[in-house]
């Protein structure tokens, strides 16, 4: 349900960029509400009694009761979309106990989708490479960076930086400094089925379906850097 939902809502956000006769923030606007619209009316007709926490909803359900939380960002890198870049996704993750059982992202513009009961174990060569954000990143990813020498490739979204990491393209995505949990969750189920370390910056355990759902810091990694990554961090942190 997860994947069906993360690929239709891309092709529906494809649609939206069709002809280029949208553009600005009312082409960001349109992804966000149709989106949203459409993946709200499917959970309602295919999950209702599961609540649901979106970016661009109200809550659904009573979240501080329900076992299980859906928990949606219908368009992540909303800038990149309303600019025409292909570094934007759809992340839909069921959560049950507080952490994702069930997640999708899609990379639509890229024709990818990732689902956590499909993904690869990640392996082959380290790239010597860390996604950071398009603004720069943070003093803790640059200071990852920096100790383990790691070349900084500059992605919008945070579902497209931890795809990237899935895929093989940089071995690393270190944030800090605010993000909500719509941000990030689907992205770290498929990285944990993936056989990739997920973590805050302290190392301790993502858990989601808080009751203020602010998930400010994260890192996602190959496992082989793992003890090096947080050894950095434990610096700075
Ligand atoms: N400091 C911060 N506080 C809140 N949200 C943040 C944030 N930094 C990044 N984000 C959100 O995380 C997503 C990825 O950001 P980035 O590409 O800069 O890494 C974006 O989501 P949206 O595009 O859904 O708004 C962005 O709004
Ligand atoms: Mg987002």
């Amino acid at each position: 349900m997860a994947a069906q939902i993360a690929e239709g809502a891309g092709r529906l956000l494809l649609g939206v960029r069709h002809g280029g006769l949208l553009d600005g923030r009312l082409i960001g606007d349109a992804g966000d509400q149709l989106a949203q619209a459409w993946i709200g009316a499917v959970l309602r007709r295919r999950r209702p009694r599961d609540a649901v926490l979106s970016e661009e909803a109200e809550d659904v359900g009573d979240r501080s009761t329900a076992e299980r939380v859906w928990i949606i960002d219908p368009l992540d890198g909303t800038s990149e979309f309303s600019y025409g870049t292909a570094d934007w996704a759809v992340h839909v993750a069921l959560t049950e106990g507080g952490r994702p059982t069930a997640a999708a992202v899609s990379i639509p513009a890229r024709g990818e989708l990732y689902r956590s009961d499909e993904v690869d174990t990640v392996g082959g060569p380290l790239t010597g490479r860390i996604a950071v954000s398009r603004f720069g990143g943070s003093y803790e990813s640059a200071h990852v960076a920096n100790q383990l020498g790691l070349q900084r490739v500059s992605i919008g979204s945070a579902g497209a930086k931890a795809m990237a990491v899935v895929r093989g393209d940089v071995d690393a995505y270190v944030h800090s400094g605010g993000q909500y949990e719509w941000d990030n969750c689907a992205p770290v189920g498929v990285c944990e089925a993936a056989g990739l370390h997920c973590s805050r910056l302290d190392g301790s355990e993502i858990r989601y379906n808080q009751r203020v759902p602010y998930m400010p810091d994260f890192v996602i990694c190959r496992r082989e850097i793992a003890d090096d990554v947080l050894a950095a961090l434990d610096a700075v942190w």
